[in-house]
């Protein structure tokens, strides 16, 4: 290559790859797959070796590529926390063996760990309590998270043992576990939220979560992996990972000693194929040296110690014929494009279908019916598409004509602006939106009658007996007994049979009746607002009490209340203008379902001391959550408003509360107090 050409490949990969380090750190979006990545980097550091005149100080190669945010105190590293080098072949992985023995001589011991696919986290414990949780950052400092990482279970916040130091610090991957993940993305997918891409992208973004209520409900879990302290407490990293499990802390029982590379070679074939039986995403496995005196004589280059080596695994492919596509619509009305494709073994189990997300991906990966595909299965449970092999197009490709009506209904598709999906509007004709609305109203974080479930439901909706949740509570014996479907399973050919024997109608009836009992906030849920999960109902029932005054409020309302944002209040007025939803409202109220939460919760006055004086409270408080506050502003008189004017008595103000909210109260010149402030007015 000529010079002048070297230099400005050098500087095209040092933006490319900082670029995607930005897009992969800051905004978890992998726009290259992690192998691409990899490749650029090394033609970059060959380049830089030929040519360091040319390397830019702020090249990939020299540091690690992460960054710090501005939502989190900064902390500085006591030790740097760097990345680790990494190869795709085996014989990098000699070659690491040969420089390894060059500097240690023959007596070498190995350490093998599996390579989790998460976010790296560094821990203190200082006299046995956990002191602080930092993120990897930019290697140098990261973000103090400490309150997000405390709700971590298997992070323990005391180490027990007679051996723990005054000070130490522990290093682990905190992930997401596939189970985790699945049933994140399927409620998101329920409520209408975009699905997160993979548990990596899941786990930081959790991490970065400011509530850490939210983070405690993401269920992450930590593997620590290695131990840092002065003076050094042993000779070797095996004995840091039996003290580490000795004190409490989760070691995956994985790593394995090795005394030659062959041994090495062994585990990186064993762990091939049966990592894909962990419960979490890996991608590779790590080989350090065991002795940490070796360790020191081996030293560290500016990004990675010299000490260790990561070798990856490719994600597992298959090349195979895109035959058609299939529109699946969902209870949402989402229109989801599934890939229907030629049978191929990958990883173990015969593939035929696979996500396409939504129309951006279909045009995004420029496919065509026909085309040969590659398909790929990281450890996910279901497999997507991930390119087109296009030298093998034929004449024959036929272009993706994507549906303009909805292909349950016929009913023309709509796409909102900045939506990625399209959607099917006809909520209450369309018959898998249908029946998607009753699964959910009688799912067991819903109403919970799962004596409707595996296909009983179905049925009664395609004869028409139910259509809407209302419809469940008109059923009685005589109409139940002795239904009966044969359902055939498309792709075993298997059939099943679902009828209704005394029994059977017996235990529906009887779960109908309990589902009565189910608090407000539960059947707020069940009724499948878009937007409203679990969490969202809660604080909603929490707030308006009952449902007279959810369908009263205004957006503006809506929005007052923490934690829902304009999205959520659009959709809960918009169901509430539909007149066949309070239609059906009315009719569960009749049958005597919870639209309130009762007497108990209504907050009686106890005193007038606040009376005729409006509050407006934000942000976090030490000793009250914020319905607390709002509740404790109730009983004694108050009046909660939901914005700030200049009538406005008082402004709580507390922890984190928003700039733009304190700057419109200060030139309005509302009187802002603290929480001492406003407890002293009730003493
Ligand atoms: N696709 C993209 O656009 C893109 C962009 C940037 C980075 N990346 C990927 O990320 C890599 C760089 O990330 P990195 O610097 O975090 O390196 P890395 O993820 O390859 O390796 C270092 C990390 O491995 C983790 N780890 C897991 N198990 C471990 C164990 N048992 N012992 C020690 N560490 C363990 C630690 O968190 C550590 O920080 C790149 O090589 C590339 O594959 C991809
Ligand atoms: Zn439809």
């Amino acid at each position: 290559m000529p010079e002048q050409n070297l230099e400005a490949r050098i500087l095209e990969l040092t933006h490319r790859l900082n670029y995607l380090n930005y897009q992969y750190y800051q905004n978890s979006v992998s726009e290259v797959s992690d192998y691409e990545f990899d490749q650029m980097l090394v033609e970059l550091q060959k380049l830089e070796e030929q040519h360091p005149e040319y390397r830019s100080d702020n090249s990939p190669t020299q540091r690690v590529g992460g960054t710090i945010t501005k939502s989190f105190p900064t902390v500085r590293h006591k030790y740097p926390m760097l990345s680790l080098s990494n190869t795709y072949s085996e014989d990098e992985v000699r070659e690491f063996d040969n420089r390894v023995r060059k500097v240690t001589g023959d007596h070498v011991e190995y350490i093998c760990e599996i390579k989790f696919d998460g976010v790296a986290m560094s821990l203190t414990y200082t006299n046995g309590a956990l002191t602080a949780g930092v993120t990897r950052g930019d290697g140098t400092r990261g973000d103090d998270i400490t309150p997000n990482v405390r709700t971590i279970r298997t992070i323990p916040l005391h180490l027990h043992g007679d051996d723990v130091p005054a000070e130490v610090e522990v290093r682990g991957e905190v992930f997401m576990p596939f189970h985790v993940f699945e049933e994140l993305n399927k409620e998101r997918e329920e409520i209408g939220e975009a699905l997160m891409a993979n548990p990596r992208n899941a786990t930081s973004g959790t991490l970065k979560l400011q509530d850490s209520k939210g983070v405690a409900r993401r269920r992450l879990s930590m593997y620590a992996y290695a131990l840092l302290s002065t003076p050094t407490l042993f000779q070797s990293h095996s004995e840091s990972l039996e003290a580490l499990q000795r004190w409490g802390l989760n070691v995956s029982p994985t790593w394995r000693k090795c005394t030659t590379i062959e041994e090495v070679m062994d585990f990186i074939h064993e762990w091939e194929t049966k990592r894909f039986e962990l419960p979490i995403a890996t991608d590779g496995i790590v080989v350090k040296v065991n002795s940490y005196a070796q360790q020191d004589e081996l030293g560290y280059t500016a990004k990675s110690p010299r000490w260790a080596m990561a070798y990856k695994y490719k994600a597992m492919e298959a090349v195979t014929d895109l035959l058609g596509i299939e529109y699946n619509v969902g209870r949402t009305g989402a229109v989801t494009p599934v890939a229907l494709m030629k049978p191929v073994l990958l990883a173990g189990t015969t593939v035929k279908r696979a996500s396409l997300h939504n129309a951006n991906e279909i045009e995004r990966l420029g496919l065509m019916l026909g085309d040969k595909v590659v398909v790929e299965k990281g450890g996910e449970i279901i497999p997507k598409v991930t390119a087109v092999k296009t030298e093998f197009r034929t004449d024959n490709a036929a272009p993706i004509v994507y549906p303009t009506v909805c292909p349950a209904c016929n009913t023309p598709l709509v796409r909102s602006e900045g939506e990625a999906n399209h959607y099917c509007p006809n909520e209450k004709g369309c018959p898998p939106q249908v029946k998607g609305k009753l699964e959910h109203f009688i799912s067991r974080k819903a109403m919970n009658i799962m004596s409707l479930g595996e296909g009983k439901i179905e049925l009664l909706a395609e004869q028409g007996l139910v259509t809407s949740p209302d419809h469940l509570y008109d059923l009685t014996y005589d109409t139940l007994f002795g239904l009966k479907k044969t359902f055939v399973n498309e792709e075993t050919g298997k059939s099943r049979i679902v009828t209704f024997q005394k029994t059977t109608v017996e235990n529906i009836l009887k779960a109908l009746e309990n589902s009565k009992e189910a608090p407000f906030d539960r059947v707020l849920f069940a009724l499948g607002i878009r937007f409203v999960g679990n969490t969202v109902a809660q604080k909603l029932a929490q707030h308006f009490r009952n449902i007279d005054a959810l369908r009263a409020a205004t957006e503006e309302e809506l929005i007052s209340v923490p934690e829902i944002g304009g999205r959520i209040a659009a959709s809960v007025r918009e169901y509430f203008q539909d007149l066949a939803n309070v239609h059906v409202v009315e009719r569960l109220r009749t049958h005597g379902l919870q639209l309130d939460l009762g007497e108990l919760a209504v907050v009686e006055p106890t005193s007038d001391k606040l009376a005729g004086l409006t509050f407006v409270v934000s942000g976090v408080f030490s000793g009250y959550s914020r319905e607390e506050l709002q509740d404790t502003i109730v009983a004694h008189g108050g009046k909660i408003v939901s914005s700030i004017s200049k009538k406005l008595s008082y402004l709580v103000a507390g922890d984190k509360m928003g700039p733009s909210k304190l700057e419109k109260a200060t030139t309005m010149g509302v009187k802002i107090i603290s929480e001492e402030e406003f407890n002293q007015m009730l003493d």
